[in-house]
């Protein structure tokens, strides 16, 4: 009987498996057995337990690709996220709508664990797949595709015969006060958004596509995120941003369809009938200045947002889900959420809803100031950007106290097609 050593029990705990299920596996009941590397020697055949295991994870971690809608939007999120913005240098429209399909095949492949590519023996090739995710479970990895603006018309150019296309909606967003957007961080004709509870697997779905995309498409930016992970914790909090405070409380119910239908999905009549059952991204790299906020008192840190650190409670409340109550005074006559805060401002009269999905980013540091390159790689889906981030942000960018602590680095807008049907391809409605 092999016996497992310490690296290989990391990697068991690492998957999450609680010592029950570990023992269970391993067809030992008892209790009082410890799993310390030390305190294992002989107790089992680590290969009797792992296949029962990754069998359980294979069937918990695919996340359907094919369906009325992309996956990615309203699937919970996961871990971890790569964002890749893609200029196409393909020169004609054949060559595209080749692009989507050779993307939608390794799309649905990858999501559902599979490699990219027929497996080749010709080892004077280089192999289809890069061959990273070999053995791992896709980690419920999703993957999210979109047009940008340039996409239709750059330059006034109509470059694909897309023009009559492009949804009156997709143009760029205007300059916000404040803006400080640098160009290796904005636009883009295509986006990826891979989301896995593995960043080796986001990761290999980026790499993978742009692969396919040699000679058609190039990457233009990218970005990867995270949250804290279910490892970290196994319960379905909402998760904290790098200010340390509860980020994506306030959003629409995923499972309420006439919510969906209202903020998010866009509708026949909308205007642009090739995207009904698709949606629209905004992307905002956005660096928070962590190390100013860490001098930060914790009151001045919660006035600024309109809600209590550690329970994320609204000021004046006392629960994360409790409702606002913007009239409410304290004993001084003062507004427990201030003017300024940005819960306040973000809400305004609690019309525009979107679908927040955001994921923290570290990048290594400023090597001018020393200080942290850090911030939120926020994402937001709606029906309208007009009727919803636009007028959101314009007010941010007016009066929100959390200014003081960000800047806007990065921006880009993308229409997200609908869901691909199995045989067809993603953007399939777009060239029909
Ligand atoms: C244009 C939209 C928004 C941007 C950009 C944005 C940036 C941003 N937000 C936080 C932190 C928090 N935001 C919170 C709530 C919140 N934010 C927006 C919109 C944008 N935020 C909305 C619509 C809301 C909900 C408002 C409401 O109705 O209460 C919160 C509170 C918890 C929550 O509801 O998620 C936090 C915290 C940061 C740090 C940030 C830029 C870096
Ligand atoms: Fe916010």
């Amino acid at each position: 009987m092999a016996e497992p050593d310490k690296q290989e029990f990391t990697s068991i705990l690492k998957k999450q498996v609680s010592r029950r299920d570990v023992l269970k596996a391993a067809g030992i009941g008892g209790a009082g057995i410890l799993l310390g590397a030390a305190g294992v020697g002989g107790a089992f055949a680590l290969a009797d337990v792992l296949p029962d295991i990754q069998k359980k994870e294979k069937t918990d971690a695919i996340i359907p690709f094919y369906g009325k809608h992309q996956a990615g939007i309203t699937t919970r999120p996961q871990n971890h996220i790569y964002f890749a913005s893609f200029d196409v240098t393909a020169e004609n429209r054949k060559d595209l709508i080749r692009l989507f399909q050779d993307w939608t095949e390794a799309a649905a492949a990858m999501t559902e664990g599979r490699p990219v590519g027929d497996e080749s023996d010709n080892k004077f090739l280089p192999p289809h797949d890069t061959g990273e995710v070999l053995g791992l479970s896709p980690a419920n990895l999703t993957l999210t595709f979109g047009v940008g603006p340039t996409l239709f018309t750059k330059n006034g150019k109509d470059r694909f015969g897309l023009r009559k296309k492009q949804p009156a909606e997709l143009k760029e967003l205007p300059k916000f006060p404040l803006d400080s957007l640098e160009e290796r961080w904005t636009g883009g004709d295509l986006c990826v958004q891979a989301c896995a509870d593995d960043f080796q697997v986001a990761f290999h779905a980026v790499r993978n596509l742009a692969r396919i995309a040699r000679g058609k498409a190039v990457l233009r930016w990218a970005q990867a995120g995270f949250q804290r992970t279910k490892q970290a914790s196994s319960k379905n909090e909402t998760p904290r941003n790098l200010f340390g405070f509860k980020d994506g409380t306030v959003n629409p119910d995923v499972n309420d369809p006439a919510e969906l239908n209202k903020y998010l999905w866009v509708q026949p009549g909308d205007g642009a009938d090739w995207l009904v059952d698709g949606t629209f991204l905004v992307v905002r790299r956005i660096q928070m200045f962590i190390e100013v906020w860490d001098r930060t008192s914790l009151k001045e840190q919660e006035n600024t947002i309109g809600r209590y650190r550690d329970s994320g409670a609204y000021l004046g409340q006392k629960h994360e889900f409790d409702p606002p109550d913007f009239e409410k005074k304290d004993a001084n006559g003062e507004y427990y959420i201030p003017i300024t805060a940005h819960v306040r401002v973000a809400r305004g009269d609690g019309k525009e809803k979107i679908l927040r999905r955001s994921y923290s980013y570290t990048d290594g540091i400023d090597p001018k100031t020393g200080t942290f390159d850090a911030g939120l790689l926020f994402i937001c889906f709606q029906r309208s950007l007009s009727e919803q981030f636009i007028p959101i942000q314009t007010r941010l960018a007016q009066t929100d106290h959390l200014n003081e602590y960000i800047v806007h680095r990065g921006s880009a807008v993308f229409a997200c097609f609908p869901g691909a049907k199995k045989g067809g391809y993603i953007g399939e409605s777009l060239f029909s």
